[in-house]
């Protein structure tokens, strides 16, 4: 596939206040044993919401893990709040200055969700105990879990359990954000809590969320970035990255014919992508589902429709077939 970017991977970033880029990340290389989890990854970022899609396996994840230093680079150069994680010493620096909410965060089972903070508040080196546990009751009423502050997280619920997993890591309003799909099992009312929380910080912090759920990037994220294979395809902002859809979007009453890239909609309509120049799917004037086969309707694209249009209309997807 080619790259797709709106800008550079490096062009985006507002600097932060001291000027430069909370990150910068030059030809970053990531190999598994034989497998290259990120193949050459250039990326300043800067204070806001930078959103991180792409398919399962594209290198969201270790992106993330290699900016919270857990994750070395195999090559190339990274550099998070001005250090460098290669360096033990700045690698602690990097780590109290950081809050990461790692995919499918385990925790100790028989703390209780006060005493699990305020270990992670200790870990981070947060102020004397009163401050702490100031931070810590600020951290369990930020997420909505203050009345349960006595409870044992194995008595939580999933989504109280993340709710849990985002306090620990907003403790002491870190300068970098790392939350690796944030809002799975969130209740509606809850995700727009986060949401909230997550636009505050990203007034003086950088925030990277990497997420399937493509709402919170066009509700949140001011950039957008779409990994495949390990490598950058887009990098821009949402409202560019629908712009590209545009002129590519449909709908239309019947199913378009084995071929398209389509999908049954909840009406019995059917949505349907094209990309120009492919040869494949349907155009206005001519073709399967053209305005000659009735029913073609341009629509405005969303920026699902244009993530898809990005990373899967090019490729046999058979959506046609599993959604009929
Ligand atoms: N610990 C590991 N050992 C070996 N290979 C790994 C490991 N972690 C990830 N990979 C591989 O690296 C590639 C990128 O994985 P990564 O978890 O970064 O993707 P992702 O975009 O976060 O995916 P998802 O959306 O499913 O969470 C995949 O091919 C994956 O199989």
């Amino acid at each position: 596939m080619s790259a797709e970017t709106a800008g550079t991977g490096t062009g985006g970033a507002a600097p932060s206040p001291s000027g430069a880029p909370s990150v910068r990340i030059r030809g970053l290389v990531r190999r598994y044993g034989a497998r290259t989890a990120l193949d050459g990854v250039d990326l300043d970022l800067g204070p806001g919401v930078t959103g991180l899609l792409g398919r399962n396996g594209a290198g969201k994840t270790t992106l993330l893990r290699c900016l919270a230093t857990d994750l070395e680079a195999t090559r190339g150069e990274v550099s998070v709040l001005g250090r460098n994680p290669e360096r033990a010493a700045e690698r602690t620096e990097i780590r109290r200055r950081l809050g990461y909410l790692p995919q499918n965060p385990e925790f100790y089972p028989y703390f209780t969700a006060f005493g699990l903070l305020d270990y992670m508040a200790v870990l981070k080196e947060l102020g004397g105990r009163r401050a702490r546990h100031e931070e810590v009751r600020r951290g369990l009423r930020r997420v909505g879990l203050y009345d349960r502050r006595h409870s044992r997280v194995r008595r939580l619920s999933g989504g109280m359990r993340q709710r849990l997993g985002l306090a620990a890591a907003l403790l002491g309003d870190p300068e970098l954000l790392l939350l690796d799909e944030p809002t799975i099992g969130l209740d509606p009312e809850q995700r727009i809590r986060f949401r909230g929380l997550v636009s505050e910080l990203a007034v003086h912090s950088t925030v990277v969320l990497s997420t399937h759920q493509i709402e919170d990037v066009a509700a949140l994220c001011q950039r957008v970035l779409c990994l495949d294979g390990g490598r950058i395809i887009f990098d821009g902002t949402p409202g560019q990255l629908v712009d590209r859809a545009r002129g590519h979007v449909w709908e239309r009453s019947g199913h378009p014919g084995e071929g398209h890239t389509a999908w049954r909609l909840a009406d019995g309509r059917y949505r349907v992508l094209t990309v120009a120049g492919s040869g494949r799917g349907p155009s206005p004037a001519g073709a399967p589902g053209g305005s000659g086969d009735g029913g073609l309707v341009p629509v405005e694209p969303t920026l699902e429709d244009a993530y898809l249009l990005l990373t899967g209309v090019d490729r046999d997807l058979g959506l046609e077939q599993c959604a009929r």
